[in-house]
């Protein structure tokens, strides 16, 4: 039998992610210092509750609540608490005291991650997060080492596997938004606050952590527009079936020229959009991941796979952690971030997207007239207009097929029709996004 020599790991947190990563280091230990050329000893794991059930059966003596003693000694720290304190303070100190840091906090570093990186650079210490997008998807090496000789023109992707998992749901089943996601949290794909997956917030953070790595600039989580899905209604899901399409909640990353002044910037935007069934991503269902990266050279490229959940997560998790484990094995040096460009980060204002909208209005003579008068006034022609009449409500429902027009005549095409008495409701506006 080979004696190792240890390399001493403190994970922080054993929820849905932590404990599976606890359990695969103690179940493979063996098998992982074989590939590394030295032992991953788990020293402890730090939780807020010792007593608390676990996912996994875990000793019950690798726990404590003292995070701060069980990162002084450690090589490498892993961070599974998530939020943003204490993870960032514990992050720090681990940094500080010479360990490397393997993270999936995606809020973490979308707010902080400039601090975390200086940080880490500072002590050439290494900071991994591919756990931190698109669960089990390698898609941050990628991004990182692989493509970074490439230019990277846009990414379009469900990075978010609670939301799709509840689209998903209303769409094939008609479960309502609440059941689905109370389902989502039982399988340990929602956040510790889910409001971070149906209000957007999480793909936001990962947006944002997508398209700096991307476009080699440093795009900060306000800059990101964010839509979640809590607007998303059981008849717009089914409307959009009826029509051959699917509603998913999209990230998307590009590069673009300002249409006014021609200067190239980024935009980055997460919202919910109809997708047509033809398209690869309509067919990513229950928690898993998609993403597409269209690079120069490369060409289109598409990453998919479980985008949530424990036992995927960990893989992720492990995957760093034994590249880091390697490097103190075999010395020299590891990754590096980009040196940062200063692209200007564009408002969602100035983004042309398509889009269609549906408004009830009452079956009165004049109408249709009205209304197309409205829409005329923001550049939408009056071709676009599809009319439909329920006979037992006298309701007109009218559809503006697919328009293209910029994000900012979007909303005041809204407003304007929401303001007009010949309309009861706008029922529903919702952009289309991918090619069918
Ligand atoms: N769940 C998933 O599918 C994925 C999650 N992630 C990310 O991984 C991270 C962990 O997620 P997940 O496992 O789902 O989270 P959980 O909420 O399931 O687990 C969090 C763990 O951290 C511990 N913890 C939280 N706060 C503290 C604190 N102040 N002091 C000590 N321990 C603390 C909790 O302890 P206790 O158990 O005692 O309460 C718990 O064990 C998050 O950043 C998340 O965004 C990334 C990809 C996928
Ligand atoms: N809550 C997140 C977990 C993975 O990042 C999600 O649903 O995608």
């Amino acid at each position: 039998m080979i004696e190792y020599r240890s390399i001493r790991v403190a994970l922080l947190g054993a929820g849905s992610v932590g404990s599976q990563v606890a359990r695969l280091l103690l179940e493979q230990g063996d098998e992982l210092a074989g590939r590394i050329g030295a032992r991953l000893e788990l020293a402890g794991v730090a939780v807020r509750d010792v007593d608390a059930p676990r996912d996994a059966d875990l000793p019950r003596e690798l726990f404590t609540t003292d995070a701060e003693s069980l990162i002084l000694g450690a090589d490498i720290v892993i961070e599974l608490m998530g939020g943003i304190e204490p993870a960032r303070t514990l992050v720090l100190q681990a940094i500080a005291s010479g360990a490397d840091v393997v993270t999936g906090n995606k809020a973490l570093l979308a707010t902080h991650g400039p601090e975390l990186f200086a940080a880490a650079e500072q002590v050439g210490a290494q900071l991994s997060y591919e756990a931190s997008v698109g669960g089990a998807i390698p898609i941050i090496r990628p991004l990182k080492d692989s493509l970074a000789g490439d230019r990277i023109d846009r990414i379009l992707g469900i990075v978010n596997g609670t939301t799709n998992f509840i689209l998903d749901r209303m769409d094939t089943t008609g479960a309502s938004l609440e059941d689905a996601l109370a389902t989502a949290t039982e399988l340990g794909y929602a956040e510790a606050d889910p409001t971070a997956d149906i209000g957007g917030y999480d793909a936001a953070q990962k947006a944002a952590i997508l398209s700096s790595l991307a476009f080699h600039t440093e795009v900060p989580i306000e800059a990101v527009h964010r839509e979640g899905i809590t607007s998303v209604t059981a008849a717009q899901v089914e409307s959009a079936r009826r029509a051959g399409y699917v509603v998913k909640l999209l990230a998307i990353c590009e590069r673009l020229a300002d249409p006014d002044t021609g200067e190239e910037g980024v935009s980055a935007r997460v919202y919910p959009a109809m997708v047509h069934r033809s398209h690869p991503l309509a067919a990513v269902h229950g928690a898993n991941n998609a993403v597409f990266v269209e690079a120069a050279a490369a060409g289109p490229l598409m990453f998919y796979g479980a985008g949530a959940g424990g036992v995927p997560t960990a893989s992720a998790v492990l995957g760093d952690l034994v590249a880091i484990a390697r490097r103190h094995v075999l010395g020299g040096p590891g990754t590096a971030e980009s040196t940062h460009a200063e692209l200007p980060v564009f408002d969602i204002g100035r983004i042309t997207t398509r889009y269609s909208i549906t408004i009830e209005a009452a079956d009165e003579p004049g109408v249709l007239a009205t209304i197309a008068h409205i829409l005329a006034d923001h550049g939408v022609s009056v071709g676009e207009l599809e009319q439909t009449i329920d006979d037992t409500t006298g309701r007109a429902t009218l559809v503006i097929g697919t328009h293209e027009a910029r994000e900012s005549a979007l909303s005041q095409t809204v407003a304007a029709l929401a303001e007009s008495p010949v309309v009861v409701s706008v029922a529903s506006a919702i952009r289309i996004e991918g090619a069918e």
